[in-house]
């Protein structure tokens, strides 16, 4: 199969019949004797190269080449034209023309800048594939099987659409959200751009606005050679400023510049610096109980929060919790070449009754440890050092009372037992909901639905 496609443009008949027979065996070639039928034809079926004489009946070939670059920018087009028209050639090239060939034709050259032309296709073509190969291998894959992070999600996807809407977002620790900031960046068009992170934590404060923002050729002691900030490598892509509540006022109000105008000035400089990234920020920080106590911006904070996107804690979504533990097992089995088929029930009961105060982070490093340590081929609670949850009830020898003569009330018994394992559990878990909840090996979504039931009378 020729892999390449040519339309050649040209009123000259034997122009076209000499193009299509040299080259009939190495490309497909169609011919055209005006711009306007060739024009039509790109609409069905784009070719690879155009070659387009410039004295053309009707549409001349300039009108038709500005008309080829509105409808299919970037498609490659040499021009073929007579000797004496060597302005209209230089203005074809000014036009975006790849290159020229003039007549009378010298098939040698022409078949060399067809090979010419038809390199930079391909080349373009590999580069687009390694660039959606690179993506593919690098978007990041998040679980959401919970309603409440899947609607996170869907709204994330939306707000990812615009290039340059600064978004904050909030959520405890380990919760996942620099893998929520490098999902928008990867769903947004400043994907081909690069994913810069800061950690305004720890970088020490008085190198952070130099860090960010770069500095000039001794700007401060130190400061030997310029360099660039972390901003200008973000330039075209995504900023993420992790823990931003840890900026200092300084950095603060040098970033609220920075995102109303897309300005700033390097540590020590003069020149007005300008450039287009997305800001993402996030923290796990009582942002308004910082502005109250003047520590943070409240202008910054309404400038970084346009949009705010909140990531709840683990425990309040358990429906993630089984599907992250399988997909973090079957990461870590492959990372340590280990067969883990699953988990064994008790290990189930054990993940869902476990209080993650350290969220996914803390989920990820137990099935790490589990996967590493565990003699398999499924992993129990003592693989994942949790503590197992206690056995059903039918298997506990219990001292049930005899139905007395005249029936006994099945409904409000089991209620009275219901509400004194709920309130032991309470106890022996010190308030702990989600502890408690384990204690009961019931879930803590439905261990709350329960307890809040029993202690509103309604049951
Ligand atoms: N929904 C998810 N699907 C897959 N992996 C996840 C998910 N959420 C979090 N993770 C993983 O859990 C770990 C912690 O997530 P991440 O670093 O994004 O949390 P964070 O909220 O930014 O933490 P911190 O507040 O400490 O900065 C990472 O390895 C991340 O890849």
């Amino acid at each position: 199969m020729r892999p390449f496609a040519i339309h050649v443009i040209d009123d000259e008949e034997l122009v076209r019949d000499s193009i299509a027979t040299a080259f009939a065996d190495a490309y497909r070639i169609e011919t055209f004797p005006s711009a306007e039928p060739a024009l039509a034809a790109m609409q069905a079926s784009l070719p690879d190269l155009v070659l387009l004489d410039i004295g053309l009946p009707g549409m001349d070939g300039l009108q038709a080449l500005e008309e080829i670059y509105q409808r299919h920018p970037g498609l490659r087009v040499v021009m073929i034209t007579a000797f004496e028209e060597i302005d209209t050639v230089v203005r074809a090239m000014k036009l975006g023309a790849y290159d020229y060939v003039v007549k009378p034709l010298q098939m040698a050259g022409l078949e060399a800048t067809v090979r010419n032309a038809l390199e930079s296709v391909r080349l373009q073509q590999e580069v687009r594939t390694l660039q959606q190969q690179f993506l593919q291998a690098h978007i990041p894959y998040f679980i959401a099987q919970s309603d409440v992070i899947q609607d996170v999600m869907t709204f994330v996807g939306r707000v990812a659409q615009s290039p340059d809407t600064p978004i904050l977002i909030q959520g405890d620790t380990g919760t996942g959200k620099e893998l929520v900031a490098s999902t928008i960046h990867y769903q947004s068009p400043n994907f081909r751009g690069p994913f810069v992170t800061v950690n305004c934590a720890t970088i020490p404060r008085d190198l952070l606005e130099s860090e960010m923002f770069g500095y000039e050729k001794g700007a401060f002691s130190g400061a030997g050679a310029g360099k660039r900030g972390l901003v200008e490598m973000a330039a075209g892509g995504t900023l993420f400023l992790d823990e931003v509540g840890d900026l200092s006022l300084q950095a603060q109000a040098k970033l609220l510049r920075f995102l109303e105008q897309g300005e700033y000035y390097h540590v020590g400089g003069v020149r007005l610096q300008t450039l287009q990234t997305r800001v993402i920020s996030a923290t796990n920080q009582d942002l308004d109980a910082m502005i109250k106590k003047g520590e943070f911006r409240k202008d910054l904070y309404f400038r970084l929060g346009v949009v705010e996107v909140k990531i709840p804690s683990l425990n309040a979504r358990p429906d993630d919790i089984l599907p992250l533990a399988r997909h973090f097992m079957v990461e870590f089995g492959g990372k340590f070449a280990k067969s883990i088929t699953g988990f064994s029930s008790a290990a189930e009961k054990a993940l869902l009754s476990h209080d993650w105060t350290g969220n996914v982070r803390e989920l990820k490093n137990v099935i790490e440890r589990g996967v590493l340590t565990a003699a398999g081929p499924t992993l129990t609670p003592a693989d994942l050092g949790l503590e197992a949850s206690p056995e059903p009830l039918e298997s506990c020898t219990l001292g049930f009372p005899p139905i007395p003569p005249d029936g006994l009330d099945l409904t409000s018994l089991t209620r009275s037992v219901e509400k004194h394992y709920i309130e032991a559990a309470m106890k022996m878990a010190d308030g702990n909901e989600s502890r408690a909840a384990g204690l009961l090996g019931l879930n803590h979504h439905t261990f709350r639905y329960r307890r809040k039931k029993i202690l509103s009378g309604d049951s």
